[in-house]
């Protein structure tokens, strides 16, 4: 018998019953729910990580729908939990997906939903601080001046990269990585190599309106290529962050030999997943390679770190926050919350995930429809017309 789990009840009488498995920023989500005749119960539980076993307790035996965490193991059980208590909705709040199997959702008729485009810039702002912070060696240097270590200007002081001229290299240039290569190239008149499995033509011609405009200005134009493998970019690239979803054929994308192949003072930036790098041989790299930098927003094993990363000075870790800022985490939870108040009251799903602006807007009432559902095809279900 699971262990029964706190929770913080709004609008008691609600038809629907919906649980939040954490609490989330803001009350507009809140207030879209209990509007639309839900029952919110949202844990408080004050574990970070809840188990398979807590959130079934949570589902009991009425359930319509449920906002989870990117920590959660949304599988098998839990989705046959839910079924079993009358569920059809899940939504993580998160636009990565990789902690649900949406094979065993579709089994059970559950329509999953994630939260994209909202994050994009705030994610690619946390790869561009990582990057900065790598390249002049911020956390260093800080810890130096803190440590009263400081005494009167060197030549030789904390000497960096300098990004202007360089060559910046994004593996996956979908909405995040594609953001990010714009503030870089825009923003420190980097040159671009990409690599993706998809040709990412709005970005090359960002890229190449803006040699031209440098080019008019008198300036040295910057430069794209699209490689044609990922060994290309790793070869060629300064500055290489990381922007792909969690699948197979992303898993350990970068291990010890490809490792091997990026330049002795390059800096790599991870605000994917963690087990896109293999962070053992990471480790073992950044050893060998003591001017080789790493900005890490994930870990392969959240929330732990591969032993002796946090030793080294040559990475710079911070704990899985390149979706947080404020505006972004409230738009999280609000698109989550419409994703499942969707699905439960019959709507369809909204025809395009990559504008939800409509949903974000605080003074209006959302369109009728779910932002985002992952398996809305497999399932079947209704897509809206592009104006509701
Ligand atoms: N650290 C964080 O807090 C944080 C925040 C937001 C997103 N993320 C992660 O970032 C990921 C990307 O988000 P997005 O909104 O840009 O998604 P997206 O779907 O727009 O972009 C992902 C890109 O990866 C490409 N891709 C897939 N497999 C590939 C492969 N084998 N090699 C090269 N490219 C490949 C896709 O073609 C796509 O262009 C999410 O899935 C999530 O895991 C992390
Ligand atoms: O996938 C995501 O959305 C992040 O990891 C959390 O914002």
């Amino acid at each position: 018998m699971a262990k029964p789990v706190s929770i913080e009840v709004w609008n008691p009488s609600g038809k629907y019953r919906v649980v939040s498995t954490k609490p989330m920023p803001g009350t507009r989500w809140i207030n879209l729910l209990i509007q639309q005749d839900c029952r919110l119960e949202i844990c408080t539980e004050k574990k970070t990580i809840l188990s398979v076993e807590d959130i079934i307790a949570l589902i009991g035996e009425k359930c319509d729908g449920v906002i989870g965490q990117l920590t959660e193991d949304w599988g098998e059980e839990l989705f046959s939990a839910l079924s079993r208590a009358g569920g059809k909705a899940f939504s993580n709040m998160a636009v990565g997906y990789n902690n649900v199997d949406v094979n065993a959702a579709n089994k059970y008729g559950v329509a999953v939903g994630n939260t994209p485009g909202v994050l994009t810039e705030t994610t690619a702002e946390l790869a561009a601080s990582l990057t900065l912070a790598a390249a002049r060696r911020i956390v260093e240097a800080d810890e130096f001046m803190r440590a009263g270590l400081y005494d009167g200007w060197l030549p030789h002081l904390f000497v960096g990269n300098l990004l202007k001229g360089q060559t910046v290299g994004v593996i996956g240039a979908g909405r995040i990585g594609s953001a990010y290569a714009r503030m870089m190239v825009e923003g420190f008149k980097m040159n671009l190599i990409y690599y993706d499995l998809y040709q990412s033509t709005r970005l090359e011609k960002f890229v190449t309106a803006y040699a031209a405009f440098l080019k008019a200005n008198g300036e040295t134009p910057v430069t794209w290529k699209r490689a044609s493998s990922m060994d290309e970019v790793l070869q060629e690239a300064d500055i290489i962050s990381l922007h792909p979803i969690l699948d197979k054929t992303t898993y350990h994308l970068v291990n010890k030999e490809r490792l091997a192949k990026m330049k002795k003072e390059a800096i790599l930036v991870n605000c994917s997943r963690g087990p896109v790098i293999d962070e053992a041989a990471l480790v073992e790299h950044l050893r060998q390679n003591p001017m080789f930098r790493v900005g890490l927003d994930v870990f392969e094993e959240e929330p732990y770190m591969k032993p002796g990363l946090a030793e080294l000075k040559n990475a710079i870790v911070v704990p899985h926050i390149a979706s947080a800022s404020k505006w972004t985490r409230e738009g999280m939870a609000t698109l989550a919350a419409l994703n499942v108040l969707g699905k439960i009251k019959g709507y369809p799903v909204w025809f395009d995930a990559n504008k939800v602006e409509p949903f974000l807007d605080e003074n209006a009432q959302p369109p009728a429809a779910s932002p985002s559902i992952v398996n809305a095809k497999a399932l079947g279900l209704p897509v809206s017309p592009s104006k509701l």
